[in-house]
């Protein structure tokens, strides 16, 4: 036996000796426990292991020890990921050399007798999922648990636990209790997500979601406490402030003025220019100025054509949509507009057309293509007709400007049915499913369609997932942005050389297969792509590597009871999908084979249900 192995053998016995110093069970001295025998082979009491030495659970619960937990012994286990030593008479404290054990993920100490403060060590240990403490006599404040991002329960009411509740990572976490203690002060904010019955037992703790409101921070002023001044001086005061009004309203009325003369000149203008319908000379910018609200309250968005130089603008070019038949590019920024998002390839605005029809304008900024390129780009994705893929109803271009009009769809995206608050909406296994199997499809199509031309989607994410009005999920903005090749330069598809080109173009169809994967893996965790720092592609990565697979999913899924079968496959796919390298990725269609085969089985089942 090697020597670390005998080592590990030693530090558990001697960790069984402090638990139970009475020989709580001495059928057979200790469950077995002794260094004559071998804890993974001889299948000591308790001790689960993963291949012949590599110890990765202790469970000794409801089994009367009544010593103390040696930390120092448990952690020389470096492997051990679960402890769970539950409804015991376990005394003394939680020491730091529990920071020791790097890999726990699993810490169940409940019902037991543990006392005195909890090592500040336990925020280092990040791989933390579980920690229930509750029912022991602990006291002191509570160490941050705020950077370990993957806790998912947090348990520990009544002990006697007191100062601040610091903040965690509520987002993530699906339990929380520490009620019965004497924490004090306001809850930090839990973002909507617990209830009072998670706080409630701690007299001196105030704010939401508890009913007592905290007090109001107490004032502080840098002026003395009492200024009698006197009528003259606050005459002088009020009059300061009727001067300054003044000013304002007359510097209001004079703006007013001169944009309303400024408007009309360049009407005037712009008629005669239209006029000539010169189109070919023309170089329009086109600047879209900041929200108004009108009188009925709705906000309106004032959009101003401005020629630069002397040229006009050239026209909406409507692809699909009846709807819009004759719609001048001018009707169109006249309309009343919302502001919808800035996002980061442009900003989103809701218009507002005469007869009730809503559309979205998408203002592209620096989309990196020529205006010629823009336009043929346009009509190659038109041309493509997928059920599930939004159209552009129409779109704008000139040199400086780009604009792309879609239908409004009034039911949400994938990311707010996902993140948002769910508004009583279930958003279940089966559906989650048909949403994987949709996109995934859909995005295999226009692959296939669009390869020759080299345009993949290039911006896909869960907000990009829109739901139509009988609530399919539409993927929208389909190519709008030139896609960015590995080595930085960008993908020109027709720009005449031909086989160089054919890897990138896959590395730019495959970086649509990444996006998808990362949204299979939101389908699946409900969790967020980028919180705090963690990756969610990384989180799931680590997590699986810990072989706790079943950590990952959704706990609505899991209490719906969904197959983890086909979870587990489902998170298969998205695994291969974000694999680090892009010609190791699968390409859509085959990823679109392996969801169907997911979802027939899925089917399968639920006939086979009785
Ligand atoms: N056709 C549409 N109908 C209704 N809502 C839409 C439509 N298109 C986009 N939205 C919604 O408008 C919001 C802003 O969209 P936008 O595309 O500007 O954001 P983004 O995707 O974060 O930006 P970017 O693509 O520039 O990174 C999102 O919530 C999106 O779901």
């Amino acid at each position: 036996e090697d020597q670390e192995w005998i080592q590990i053998k030693q530090a558990l016995v001697q960790f069984m000796d402090k638990l139970s110093p009475v020989n709580a069970v001495p059928t057979n001295g200790n469950w077995g426990w002794n260094m004559s025998s071998d804890p993974c082979r001889d299948k000591w009491e308790g001790v689960t292991c993963h291949g012949k030495n590599s110890v990765k659970k202790i469970v000794l619960e409801t089994s009367n020890l009544a010593g103390v937990l040696d930390a120092n012994s448990l952690c020389t286990v470096k492997s051990v990921g679960v402890v769970s030593l539950k409804n015991n008479k376990i005394t003394g404290q939680l020491t730091e050399e529990i920071e020791n054990c790097r890999d726990l993920t699993h810490l169940y100490i409940s019902g037991n007798q543990f006392s005195g403060d909890l090592p500040a060590s336990l925020s280092q240990l990040n791989n933390l999922k579980r920690v229930d403490i509750s029912n022991n006599n602990f006291n002191g404040e509570l160490p941050d648990f705020s950077k370990i991002s993957g806790l998912i329960t947090f348990l520990a009411q009544n002990n006697q636990l007191d100062g601040k509740i610091p903040d965690f990572d509520f987002f993530n976490l699906k339990e929380f209790n520490v009620s019965n203690n004497n924490f004090s002060g306001p809850i930090p904010d839990v973002k909507g997500l617990l209830q009072n019955d998670s706080f409630f037992g701690n007299p001196q703790l105030c704010g939401k979601p508890l009913q007592n409101a905290c007090p109001p921070a107490p004032q502080t002023s840098i002026m003395p406490k009492k200024s009698r001044k006197s009528w003259f001086e606050k005459l002088l005061l009020l009059s300061g402030y009727i001067i300054l009004g003044l000013v304002v309203v007359c510097f209001f009325l004079y703006k007013l003025v001169s944009k309303k003369k400024i408007r009309e000149d360049g009407e005037k203008g712009r008629n005669k220019k239209i006029a000539a319908n010169d189109a070919a000379s023309t170089v329009p910018s086109t600047t879209i100025s900041s929200s108004v609200k009108d009188g009925s309250g709705q906000k309106t968005s004032e959009y101003s054509l401005s020629s630069v130089e002397n040229g006009m603008a050239p026209p909406l070019v409507v692809l699909t949509s009846p709807l819009l038949r004759g719609l001048s590019f001018e009707e169109l920024l006249r309309a009343p507009a919302e502001l919808l998002g800035r996002g980061k390839n442009g900003s989103l605005y809701k218009v507002m057309l005469d007869g009730g029809v809503n559309l979205v304008v998408k203002r592209i900024r620096n989309c990196g293509i020529s205006s010629e390129k823009f336009k043929t780009r346009m009509t190659q994705i038109d041309q493509v007709k997928c059920r599930n893929v939004l159209p552009a109803v129409a779109f704008y271009c000139s040199r400086q400007e780009k604009l792309l009009v879609y239908e409004y769809q009034p039911d949400g995206n994938l990311f707010n049915l996902l993140h948002g608050s769910s508004n009583g909406q279930i958003f279940d296994w089966g559906s989650r499913l048909s949403v994987a199997d949709i996109i995934a499809e859909s995005l295999a199509f226009m692959h296939q369609e669009l390869h020759e031309h080299g345009i993949a989607h290039g911006n896909l994410k869960s907000m990009n997932i829109l739901f139509n009005m009988s609530m399919e999920p539409c993927i929208s903005e389909y190519g709008i942005m030139e896609v960015e090749n590995q080595d930085g330069s960008l993908l020109s598809p027709n720009n005449g050389i031909e086989s160089p080109n054919a890897g990138h173009a896959d590395s730019t169809f495959k970086g649509d297969v990444y996006e998808f994967g990362v949204i299979l893996l939101e389908l699946l965790t409900g969790k967020l792509v980028q919180q705090n720092g963690l990756d969610l592609p990384g989180w799931v990565h680590s997590v699986v590597k810990e072989e706790w697979t079943v950590e990952v999913f959704d706990k609505a899924l899991i209490q719906e009871g969904a197959s983890e079968e086909r979870m587990v496959s489902l998170l298969q796919v998205a695994l291969q999908c974000i694999n680090s390298t892009p010609y190791d990725r699968p390409s859509m269609s085959r990823v679109s084979a392996m969801i169907k085969s997911i979802k027939e089985e899925e089917e399968r089942s639920i006939s086979s249900d009785p």
